[in-house]
């Protein structure tokens, strides 16, 4: 399969708009243009695609509400402009989408939500469940609780981290350029675009510029660094012009267009990876024969039921270790339940879990996804 074919393979994709592309350069949100670019991803979704959006434009769209033309300084006056421009945003999206009847969510999320593995835990549910019933999420930071990541930050690496956490094939990133060149085109006439790229190639650093548009935060390095990050869990990016005509649907046929930047290694390795490096494990799981034998098959998640003991004090989205019943290790993963809760209901049917606890949060103890078969 040539490397442009996986766009035409793609089950879950996430697409980042930038500021830029969205504000038609600071003149209030460019309605046409996101009307069109919604279009192609109905035409996405229609063909099966679970689709998210990450869309900024939240501080420039408050600007141009408020008659501001210079992007302030002072934090609070941004997270003010973020607050009205984020209803103009939702708005829009949520209009557009609703032309084709798909309702859409709006997902407000910071960097530290994603780095707590019990909310980035929660965060991944939500949008699990919105993706499942054919819900739009439209993704964008949480400006009003930020502190510095509005002023330095960008949702290119928002992007990467929502790609990782929804376990995306890949992660389009749409600007005001065709792509990446080898060097600035805003400053370089003569620059030519490079199509396509391992994401860890060292020599593209050189080729990114740091510094944005008057609107944008991030530059071409911020998407570099978007492409490595989603590369972690074996997604490929694309960075590519907003305004080429058909642009999402050019992609998914395959067509060359933008910049193509490949994970070194596959979507189940790269997990694997990341996961057999979590050498510390909070605690033991005893399995009986039934859960070893069908976790040994492979492909399946680890149901209470079939959990005869648990030890320690792990909290929910910690590692722990799954044992046999002779003591030797068949599994690792990071658990639905924190300790207490897991030990209420190891052994029982997941029917029950919402009668024991008063809630559920998963069916699975473990799921599938966040376990390595030792
Ligand atoms: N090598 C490069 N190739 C393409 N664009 C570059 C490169 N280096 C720097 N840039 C700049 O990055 C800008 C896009 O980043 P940014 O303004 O943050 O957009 P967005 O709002 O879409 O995130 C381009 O307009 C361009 O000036
Ligand atoms: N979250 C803010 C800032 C994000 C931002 O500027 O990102 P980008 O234009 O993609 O570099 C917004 O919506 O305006």
């Amino acid at each position: 399969m040539s490397e442009r074919a996986q766009l035409g393979q793609a089950r879950r994709l996430v697409v980042k708009i930038g500021s830029a592309l969205l504000t038609n350069d600071g003149r209030g949100l460019d309605v046409a243009a996101l009307g069109v670019w919604v279009d192609q991803m109905v035409e996405l979704v229609q063909q099966g695609v679970e689709l998210v959006v990450v869309s900024s434009g939240s501080v420039a769209e408050g600007m141009s509400r408020l008659g501001w033309a210079r992007r302030p300084d002072q934090l609070h006056e941004l997270q003010a402009a973020a607050a009205v421009g984020q209803m103009g945003l939702v708005q829009t999206w949520e209009a557009q989408f609703k032309r084709h009847g798909i309702h859409t969510a709006q997902v407000l999320l910071t960097h530290d939500d994603l780095s707590d593995r019990k909310r980035y835990l929660n965060g991944r549910s939500t949008l699990r469940a919105l993706l499942d019933v054919g819900v739009v999420p439209i993704v964008n930071e949480n400006d009003t609780v930020v502190t510095d990541e509005i002023r330095f930050g960008d949702n290119d690496t928002l992007g990467a981290l929502v790609a990782n956490l929804v376990e995306a094939d890949g992660l389009i990133i749409l600007t005001d350029q065709l792509g990446l060149f080898d060097k600035d085109p805003r400053k370089n006439p003569d620059a030519s675009l490079v199509t396509e790229r391992y994401a860890g190639d060292r020599d593209l650093n050189a080729m990114a510029g740091g510094s944005a548009g008057a609107l944008g935060r991030g530059g071409m390095q911020t998407k570099l660094r978007a492409a490595r990050l989603a590369a972690r869990s074996g997604a490929f990016t694309v960075i590519a012009g907003g305004r080429i005509e058909g642009v999402l649907s050019r992609l998914r046929q395959g067509d060359v267009v933008g910049t193509l930047l490949l994970p070194e290694q596959g979507r189940t390795a790269a997990r694997k990876q990341w996961l057999a490096s979590h050498l510390q494990t909070r605690g033991k799981l005893t399995l009986d024969d039934g859960a070893v034998s069908v976790l040994r098959q492979g492909g399946r998640s680890l149901l209470p039921v079939g959990v005869r003991d648990v030890v320690g004090q792990f909290r929910r989205g910690e590692m722990v270790s799954c044992v046999a019943l002779d003591g030797a290790e068949v599994a690792r993963g990071l658990v639905n339940y924190d300790a207490v809760d897991a030990r209420a209901i190891a052994g029982r049917p997941s029917s029950s879990i919402n009668e024991i606890l008063g809630y559920i949060s998963d069916e699975e103890m473990i799921h599938r996804d966040n376990m390595v078969i030792i």
